[in-house]
């Protein structure tokens, strides 16, 4: 019996070996026809199998000679791209590079007119949409859907994104961003003590803007008022059970639902439970739309469960005679998990900019200050509740103020690596620096933003370290040279999106540096370009003006000197400090950050103190 068993076990894995081999020769002749250079791996770096294991057999690949393993073994690390950066390409003395494995041929592009090549022609390179799996908890999306079906998802979802409503989004982000500074300060503080929630309080604070301006439910921060009554019929209060949904959602990403439903596992349970919770009042909030449009009611602001229903074809008279009303041209399903992916699309994103810009604008206090004298020219001395959408929001963007959102976008994008692929059996050619060259049938593609970001072709620099540093005065255009653009028709150029057409408008002010089409991707480019990029540059400049306006914000230095010796210690003492914290900080960048749904800092935090400007501790 032992020997058949183990014949069987043999032959198993003779035949395991035999197809992977034969994959590898497949891939590999289809990478040596592409004209693209290549670089040939043992394993795909993101097979499920190898993404769980990967830890377990990484210390025996180590000990293999160097001269074996040396091409690809730092690709074998699930963050490699992210670690990597443009060095990846640098390496290969090439903006475009295959990576070979039995798996699959993955091409990673850091090229801006690749970029837009493979971003304008949606049909040849469409986005490999079981990558999406996880944000379908609830149903299909705008994000998770590709073809006829997407469009179709598209045409319903971006209606609601206009310069009017944007409007609402600008005043909900300055009343949330000053009830976020009074949880960390009052009017007599002078020097805040130690923060260490910025980026907890800037998702909390994401989460509420798109909460009130997306649906028009108000959350409310712990100082204000509690939101924790809970309805009758729900054992949880909406806001506890979106915040619990949103924390566990890798949990219910990665387990089953049938599973998750009746694992006794606390984690399971607590996850489960969040899931039915928020689904059931979304599931209200669409019920009280169908009865507002029955009885020919509509409301005003961005509304979007609102445009999701009328959308769907949900009317007033297919509601009150079903026989004349046709199909429904969304599903209930489809309804709920458009409203999820707009929360977790809008939220967590802005969110980190609004973090990252926090800890730059603290290591990079010089830039803060300028930052702070622009903002003192745009607004003066009026009060937020004074700031005007019209007015101010145009000047922001055009200013340091939008220099720091860009240039926190460009070093930390949310999506280090947006993934598209080229169709079974039709391979693709494409143009890279002038010659022709074929992506291979059922390749995935990365666009590799954070690469292309560094890439010293396409942003002004003065050495290659000065393009991994922050430095947002580089998008600052020199003011004697004419842009040809003024502030408003820039303005302009950004209304009105049109669903069914690749996003053309501008990423940055028509007064900043605007680089060439493809090198700056953060919000993605063409058709498949972020829905909500206006929202969320709205959010993110109307925060950045809340705080610097009125706080510098500098590192906490409290871990390397107390309190108290601060008080009696020399400038340069206290100069050496905030060296050492800079030097944390930065090693936090380098070392401690990884993508989840997005790229976040997850091997520790960085604490700050909100100091009323003139009363800075530390020189700029
Ligand atoms: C700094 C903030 C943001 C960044 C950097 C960002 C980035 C992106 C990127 C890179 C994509 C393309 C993803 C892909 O192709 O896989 C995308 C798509 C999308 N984003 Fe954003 N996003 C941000 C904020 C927002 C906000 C605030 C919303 C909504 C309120 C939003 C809604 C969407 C939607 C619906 C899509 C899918 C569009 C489609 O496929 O047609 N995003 N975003």
């Amino acid at each position: 019996m032992v020997p058949y068993l183990t014949l069987a076990f043999a032959a198993i894995v003779i035949a395991y070996v035999g197809h992977t081999y034969r994959c590898f020769q497949i891939n590999l002749a289809a990478a040596k026809k592409s004209g693209i250079p290549y670089v040939c791996m043992p394993v795909y770096t993101f097979n499920t199998v190898w993404l769980v294991t990967h830890t377990l057999w990484m210390p025996f690949v180590e000990r293999l000679p160097r001269s074996w393993t040396e091409e690809w073994i730092d690709l074998l690390i699930p963050e490699f791209l992210w670690k990597k950066k443009h060095e990846l390409f640098k390496k290969y003395n090439s903006d475009i590079l295959i990576i070979v494995s039995p798996g699959a041929n993955t091409l990673y592009v850091a090229d801006a007119d690749v970029n837009s090549q493979i971003t304008a022609r949606r049909n040849d390179f469409p986005k490999p949409v079981w990558m999406y799996k996880g944000v379908d908890v609830y149903g299909k999306n705008v994000v998770s859907t590709e073809g006829a079906n997407w469009r179709h998802h598209r045409k319903i979802t971006s209606p609601p994104f206009t310069e009017k409503n944007n409007v609402l989004v600008w005043q909900e982000s300055l009343r949330q961003a000053e009830s976020m500074m009074a949880g960390w300060t009052t009017k007599e503080t002078e020097v805040s003590s130690p923060v260490w929630t910025v980026a907890t309080e800037a998702m909390r604070l994401s989460l509420h803007v798109i909460s009130r301006a997306g649906f028009g439910v108000g959350l409310f921060w712990p100082h204000e008022k509690s939101d924790t009554k809970i309805p009758p019929g729900h054992k949880m209060s909406y806001k506890s059970a979106l915040e619990t949904l949103l924390e566990n959602l890798i949990i219910m990403i990665l387990t089953p639902q049938w599973l998750l439903k009746y694992s006794p596992l606390k984690m399971h349970k607590v996850a489960y439970q969040a899931f039915c919770e928020w689904g059931q009042y979304m599931r209200e909030m669409y019920n009280d739309k169908r009865a507002e449009v029955k009885s020919g009611s509509s409301r005003d602001g961005m509304d979007l469960m609102g445009a999701l229903v009328k959308g769907a074809g949900i009317t007033e008279e297919s509601l009150k005679d079903p026989e004349k009303g046709g199909s429904q041209l969304l599903t209930d399903d489809e309804i709920l998990g458009n409203a999820f992916v707009f929360i977790l699309a809008g939220h967590e994103t802005a969110a980190n900019t609004i973090h990252f810009s926090v800890l730059f604008l603290a290591m990079h206090m010089k830039s803060q200050k300028r930052l702070q004298e622009d903002l003192d020219s745009i607004l003066g001395d009026r009060p937020a509740s004074e700031w005007d959408y019209d007015r101010d929001m145009p000047r922001l963007f055009g200013s340091m103020c939008g220099a720091v959102m860009n240039e926190e976008l460009r070093i930390l994008p949310p999506v280090i690596g947006i993934p598209k692929t080229t169709p079974k059996d039709q391979p693709q050619g494409l143009i890279y620096e002038g010659r022709n060259v074929t992506v291979p049938g059922s390749c995935y593609i990365n666009l590799a933003t954070a690469a292309t970001h560094r890439n010293p072709k396409y942003w002004p620099h003065t050495s290659e370290e000065d393009l991994v540093d922050f430095r947002p005065e580089r998008w600052l255009l020199d003011p004697s040279k004419e842009n040809g653009n003024t502030d408003a028709n820039a303005y302009e150029e950004e209304e009105g999106l049109d669903f069914d057409g690749p996003d053309k408008r501008p990423d940055t002010a028509a007064s900043l540096f605007r680089p060439q089409k493809g090198a700056y991707v953060p919000f993605s480019e063409g058709y498949r370009s972020c829905l909500g990029r206006r929202f969320a540059q709205v959010e993110i400049l109307a925060v950045i003006a809340v705080i610097f306006k009125t706080w510098t914000v500098e590192l906490d230095v409290s871990q390397f000197m107390s309190d108290e010796e601060f008080k009696t210690a020399s400038q340069e003492k206290r100069q050496e400090a905030w060296e050492k914290a800079n030097a944390r900080a930065k090693d936090l960048l380098e070392n401690g950050m990884m993508t989840i749904i997005t790229l976040q800092m997850r091997k520790g935090k960085v604490p700050f103190r909100f100091v009323k400007r003139g009363c800075e501790r530390f020189k700029a």
